[in-house]
């Protein structure tokens, strides 16, 4: 498989701060990459690189073996944790609109045929999302599920080759993150996507991920903690048996974690 992004040697700072350093990855196309590690070890930030948001201090970051362009572009979406819908437009308007800035860049607004056709292609994306009764309804009238599932369609309207996901799940209850992960797995395949998705949730990553990466330091200054930054400290790819296996590993000491629960419930 050919590496779709490349991170070569790539370094953030802010100031004298070394968010990361020496990022030397290569993600190959269709793959789904879980992101884990400490909270300010700079996922967020890997993801803001890839995304063509930041640009990296030091070295490069390649897509397709070209140099990523400075802009965020089509060809990578994006899904935060919240916030990523506009709470003033309907669902359908939500995703339309990406399609109407393409079509009409000055005043956001398609007529006649045009209008129609990002109508019927953002109704359609919907409905694959499982918004397909939920067109006219505003994110204030969605639930925390639904609201994903709306970010997600905005996000996979443009056709992205490159899905970023930072922490997409974060905020839902446990079985609607289920759907969630069922929906997303489904996207992932239909749409041939590279998937990049920042987790706190461990046997999320597992769950998911093709490969995952664990961010952290390497060194560490106790006087001066900004002086070196984070980089991939462990990258286990991972093949479907070997996945399966974790996630059953992971269910059986869950299970024997509430067996003991419930027995010293029991005793009391
Ligand atoms: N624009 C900025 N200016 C200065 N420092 C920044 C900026 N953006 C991020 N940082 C710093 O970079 C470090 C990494 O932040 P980042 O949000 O990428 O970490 P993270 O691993 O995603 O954390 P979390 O798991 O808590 O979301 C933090 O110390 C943060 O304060």
């Amino acid at each position: 498989m050919s590496a779709l992004l490349s991170f070569q040697n790539v370094w953030l700072e802010y100031g004298d701060k070394v968010v990361l350093e020496r990022v030397e990855l290569a993600i190959a196309e269709r793959s789904f990459v879980s992101i884990v590690g400490p909270s300010g070890a700079g996922k967020s930030s890997f993801l803001r690189l890839a995304l063509g948001q930041e640009r990296p201090t030091r070295g490069k970051i390649l897509l397709d073996g070209t140099p990523l362009p400075g802009e965020c572009g089509p060809d990578r979406g994006v899904v935060f944790q919240r916030y990523s819908v506009f709470p003033h437009l309907t669902a359908l308007r939500n995703v339309m609109f990406e399609r109407e800035c393409v079509g009409a860049p000055l005043t956001a607004r398609l007529f006649g045929a045009d209008r129609r056709r990002a109508r019927d292609e953002a109704a359609a994306m919907l409905a694959e999302v499982g918004l397909g009764d939920a067109l006219d309804l505003y994110p204030a009238q969605l639930s925390g599920g639904m609201q994903q599932r709306l970010a997600i369609a905005q996000a996979l309207i443009a056709r992205p080759r490159v899905l970023l996901l930072d922490e997409p799940f974060g905020a839902l209850d446990p079985g609607i993150r289920q759907d969630m992960h069922r929906l997303i797995l489904k996207l992932w395949e239909e749409h041939a996507l590279t998937v990049l998705m920042v987790t706190h949730d461990i046997s999320e990553a597992f769950n998911l991920g093709t490969r995952v990466l664990t961010f952290d330091k390497r060194r560490v200054d106790p006087h001066a903690p900004h002086r070196f930054g984070a980089t991939a400290v462990y990258d286990l790819h991972l093949t479907r048996k070997r996945r399966e296996a974790i996630v059953e590993a992971q269910q059986e000491v869950l299970r024997l974690t509430e067996s003991v629960i419930t027995g010293k419930e029991e005793s009391l």
